[in-house]
């Protein structure tokens, strides 16, 4: 039994069609679906860069933790399913095979068309399927530019559709093709008109269902099945805008989608080299920070040390005028010391009646045996005259990542968030200053949140979504 996702990814809503049947043929599977409409249509691009795309997608879901992945679309399925399954360690399923081999099934003429996109139909790759299970199959591929586009736009019950397919198939009908496959995951949603135009005698195969076929045959195979009778989920992102792709993706699957926007321009263009240790330590003598940067990184199967686990290492110095240099001298200096890849965080308080202060101070605000409590009543006293409406402030946190031996190859993200001072302390969660700073949003200090709460809005949560989006490409590129 095994609850992790199977992971879905599309150019766009196309993939959809794919998870409509393993929602139906697979109700006890949570899914995971990404698609790239920012970067839509895939379809004429080159080879290389739609291999490159797919896994930035690939990347983004391996950190959501899936058991499987299913390439939902016939242009990423041409171009990168052989580097996929040659690289990943989990089952890769792509859409073109089960396609084919349904279509071999179906024909009695033996001639059977193929819709797809230019890069598809560039591939060759439903000819060549075919041909290898059946060399007596005659194919002739037809590219169909003009669909993806009726179907992202949500057209598909257009005018313009029913003369779009019409004009389309064309060169298809009169021919004793009996067998058309729909070589693209876009084309199930524009099922009914095309049958009209192909008329009731040609069998149209929906690539989609006859891969879900096989997700399910791999499932039992590998043994990681959901348990009967679980609850499942469906989680939805899309990289272009949510509120269309909510429309079409609600409409089809007949549930309620709220799909989130996600940017994946920084994820890796190639499969992600495992850490080249399992331990990371977070340069920090501070309990309270290491604790929130640690969450990050609980679903990497890293280890996280802090320097509480090194007691016997001297103290690096902070001499630096602005975090990102004191961020630097802790990671560098940790990195150099210790050998292994090192994650600094400076941070503090800008008070704006203060002049910015106590800024890189924050931590000895209070001066000689300066503490949380010391350095609150500072900050209070401070205040002291100073009416609420002037009171602004924000958190800003650096994070410096570091290989040994490397300075010059530092990765360096910084988050902020925004608040208000306020006299009495509220709250018990935190650390610092966290009970005097107050979220107008969220009508509540830092104090009052739970871990994740704070992550999701704060300076250090800012900065460690930044890192995450962007640490393992720094890995890779150190590796070249
Ligand atoms: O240097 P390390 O060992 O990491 O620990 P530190 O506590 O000395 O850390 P800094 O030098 O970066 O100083 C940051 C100070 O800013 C304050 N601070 C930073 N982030 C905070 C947060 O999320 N909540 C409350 N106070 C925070 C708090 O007083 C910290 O001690
Ligand atoms: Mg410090």
């Amino acid at each position: 039994m095994n609850t992790q996702p199977i992971g879905f990814i599309d150019s766009g809503v196309g993939g959809l069609t794919v998870v409509k049947e393993a929602r139906r043929q697979l109700p006890n599977e949570n899914i995971i679906f990404l698609g790239d409409q920012a970067r839509l249509p895939y379809g004429p691009r080159p080879a290389a860069q739609v291999r490159a795309f797919t896994w930035q997608m690939v990347n983004f879901l391996l950190r959501q933790h899936i058991k499987m992945l299913v390439v939902a679309c016939n242009t990423a399925t041409g171009a990168a399913l052989s580097d996929l399954k040659a690289k990943l360690s989990i089952p890769v399923v792509g859409v073109i095979v089960p396609g084919a081999r349904a279509a071999i099934r179906a024909t009695h003429t033996r001639h059977v068309g193929v819709i797809a996109t230019v890069g598809t139909v560039r591939s060759d790759a439903y000819a060549q399927a075919m041909h290898q299970k059946a060399t007596d199959i005659q194919v002739t591929s037809l590219a169909a530019p003009k669909l993806v586009p009726l179907v992202e736009s949500n057209e598909m019950h257009s005018a313009v559709a029913k003369r779009v397919v019409a004009e389309t198939l064309r060169p298809l009908q009169h021919t004793d093709i009996d067998t058309l496959v729909m070589g693209c995951t876009h084309y199930p949603l524009l099922k009914p008109l095309i049958q009209n135009v192909m008329g009731d005698d040609v069998t149209l195969i929906d690539s989609g269902v006859q891969t879900v076929s096989e997700v399910s045959m791999l499932l039992d195979y590998f043994g990681i099945a959901a348990a009967p009778g679980q609850t499942s989920n469906a989680q939805f992102y899309t990289t272009g805008a949510a509120k269309l792709f909510n429309v079409i993706a609600s409409d089809w699957l007949g549930l309620a989608v709220a799909a989130k926007h996600v940017d994946i321009t920084d994820e890796p263009q190639t499969v992600v080299p495992k850490l080249p240790t399992d331990t990371i330590v977070v340069a920090s003598k501070n309990p309270g920070k290491v604790k929130e940067i640690a969450a990050m990184f609980a679903t990497e199967g890293v280890t996280v040390k802090s320097l509480a686990d090194y007691p016997e290492l001297p103290d690096v110095a902070e001499t630096g005028t602005t975090f990102e240099e004191n961020a630097r001298l802790k990671a560098d200096g940790y990195a150099r010391m210790l050998e292994l890849p090192v994650l600094a965080d400076d941070s503090g308080l800008m008070v704006d009646a203060l002049g910015g202060q106590p800024g890189v101070f924050s931590a000895r605000y209070a001066g000689a045996g300066h503490n949380d409590a010391a350095n609150n009543a500072k900050l209070i006293a401070e205040l002291a005259e100073v009416p609420d409406a002037k009171r602004t402030a924000k958190f800003v946190s650096t994070l410096v990542f570091a290989k040994p031996n490397q300075p010059e190859r530092d990765l360096v993200v910084s988050g902020t968030v925004s608040g208000r001072i306020v006299g009495l302390p509220q709250g018990h969660d935190g650390f610092g200053y966290d009970p005097y700073f107050y979220v107008p949003a969220l009508g509540k200090t830092l104090a009052e949140l739970s871990p994740t709460e704070k992550n999701a809005i704060s300076h250090r949560g800012a900065a460690l979504r930044k890192l995450d989006q962007k640490w393992r490409a720094w890995y890779q590129e150190d590796e070249s």
